[in-house]
């Protein structure tokens, strides 16, 4: 007689294999890998071999605007399906993947409340302390002059002397930096001396390959929110790392709420609107880890597709020098300045659209009674994520030389067609009600950085054949983006 555990083990198994079933024919007819219907090892493998953007760009290739990722889980590349799951008076919810990236077990920031009347509260009132004010532009314009003084002082190389420097790092060091500056009333210091002074980078890394995995299995977040498993998260005792910028951002927002110290900016709007002592905190460092990567990885590539296509770098850098001239341009570029600048908006554009800088899938839930996507019934309760690289290169909406870096076309187009092209690339930035809440900031960022880098130095890369490392398990890794920088001598009123 069998006993009761083998019992047991079959009665397990083949309720897997009726669920396994019961998953794979909810979604049989939409198209996508066969595999990826049954389950999830797809994602993680790509996950793993940190191919995710490029990967999934090539199922969204192969399967169409709407293709399975997972058994219950979708992509999109119709950027129709990423604003009408946005909209305000949609019905679609955040999915489980949000709640993976809290810092603490049980509070919550704003990316990664699953509540979405509590989100749409809390993006309220958050709001805006992200405007792009004078403090702001003050804030951005002081790290600007300090990442040029931090190349002057160490990374110039001469015919005699050679100082390469990594961009990958001394991007991160700047947006980082920025936010100091913004949101914790004063710089980290990364850029003194060119160093990762809170050990934020490696952080990142081993944060993002766990949260990746994590995602996936939305169960084992509810598993690590619990005792003993919910020491893994960071705390405000940990040396480095987010642990650290979570003391931080809980010392400057006590001494904020004393008054002992009169901060000006995000954290006074915050208050304003009435944003609690814990939500504070958590935005705060929410802010390092939003707005770090996502704003470098946009300067380093947008800088690297200019080194790499001389035409643009030429063109960008006459338009800058002719602005200057003409006193345009002042020292440092005001950002209204910047915005009448064609030429460096379209390259700032063509940098986001050619490399779009944030790939993770930003799942969401379709809602009850299910929803009816390009003639395709979708279930409630199915996930359905962003494929932000299909989009971005998607020949329907940027025609056939999609995968070219070509600041032009966004010179070249009539009115109607520089719309909808502008309309497709602000879903880099999502959408809607979950539409990225500093948007304002890194623009600035990017109107400025560009301009004070090539005013100054000439840039070239120092390995063509692997100009940088990337890994993408979902956001992007980066390193190794070695430049040869020179001080230029034809600089305009040589500074
Ligand atoms: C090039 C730079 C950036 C890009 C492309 C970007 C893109 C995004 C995207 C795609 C989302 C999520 C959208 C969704 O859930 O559907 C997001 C959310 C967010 N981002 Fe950014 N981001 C950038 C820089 C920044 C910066 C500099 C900050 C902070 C100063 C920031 C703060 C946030 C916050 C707070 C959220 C959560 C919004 C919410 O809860 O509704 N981001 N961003």
């Amino acid at each position: 007689m069998a006993s009761m555990s083998s019992i047991f083990v079959a009665v397990l198994l083949i309720a897997w294999i009726i669920h396994t079933l019961w998953a794979w024919s909810r979604l049989r007819h939409i198209p996508g890998p066969f595999w990826t219907s049954f389950s999830k090892l797809w994602q993680v493998k790509t996950q793993f071999r940190g191919n995710w953007y490029l990967d999934l760009k090539d199922v969204g290739d192969q399967y169409g605007d709407l293709f399975r990722i997972g058994p219950n889980q979708l992509m999109t590349t119709d950027v129709n399906i990423v604003r009408r799951m946005a909209h305000p008076k949609s019905s679609y919810t955040r999915g489980p993947f949000y709640q993976t990236f809290r810092f603490h077990p049980t509070q919550d920031h704003s990316f990664s409340l699953l509540d979405d009347e509590e989100h749409i509260r809390r993006r309220t009132n958050l709001g805006p302390g992200y405007t792009g004010n004078a403090h702001v532009e003050a804030c951005i314009d002081r790290q600007c002059a300090r990442l040029v003084d931090l190349i002057d002082r160490n990374f110039v190389s001469t015919p005699t002397e050679y100082r390469p420097m990594d961009l990958t790092s001394m991007s991160s060091f700047f947006a980082m930096d920025c936010i100091g500056n913004i949101s914790y009333g004063g710089a980290f210091g990364c850029l003194d001396e060119g160093e990762d002074v809170h050990r934020f980078i490696k952080w990142n890394e081993d944060f993002f390959a766990a949260a990746i995995v994590i995602a996936n299995f939305h169960w084992l977040t509810k598993i690590t929110a619990k005792p003993p498993f919910n020491k893994i998260y960071p705390s405000v005792h940990d040396r480095g790392g987010i642990g650290k910028f979570m003391a931080l951002a809980t010392d400057v927002v006590d001494s904020s709420l004393t008054k002992s110290r009169n901060w000006k900016g995000t954290l006074a709007s915050f208050f304003e609107q009435g944003v609690t002592r814990e939500e504070a905190i958590h935005e705060l460092v929410l802010q390092i880890v939003a707005g770090t990567d996502s704003t470098a990885t946009g300067i380093r590539m947008t800088l690297l597709l200019l080194v790499s296509n001389p035409m643009a770098y030429h063109k960008l850098r006459a338009e800058i020098d002719n602005g200057i001239g003409k006193g345009k341009v002042s020292s440092p570029i005001k950002d209204t300045e910047a915005r009448q600048l064609p030429y460096l908006q379209a390259v700032i554009k063509e940098g986001l659209r050619t490399f779009p800088v944030v790939t993770a899938t930003f799942f969401k839930k379709v809602p009850r009674g299910g929803d009816t996507i390009n003639g395709y019934y979708v279930p409630e309760g199915t996930e359905i994520g962003h494929n932000v690289l299909g989009i971005m290169r998607s020949r329907k909406y940027w025609g056939d030389d999609a995968d070219a870096f070509r600041p032009e076309r966004w010179l070249e187009a009539d009115t109607e067609t520089a719309e909808m092209m502008s309309g497709v690339l602000e879903a880099l930035w999502g959408s809607g009600r979950y539409k990225c809440l500093g948007r304002v900031v890194a623009q600035m960022e990017l109107n400025k950085v560009f301009v004070e880098l090539l005013r100054r130095f000439d840039f070239a890369v120092v390995n063509p054949q692997n100009a940088v490392e990337i890994l993408n398990p979902g956001f992007f890794l980066m390193s190794e983006m070695r430049m040869r920088v020179t001080r230029r001598d034809d600089r305009p009123g040589k500074m």
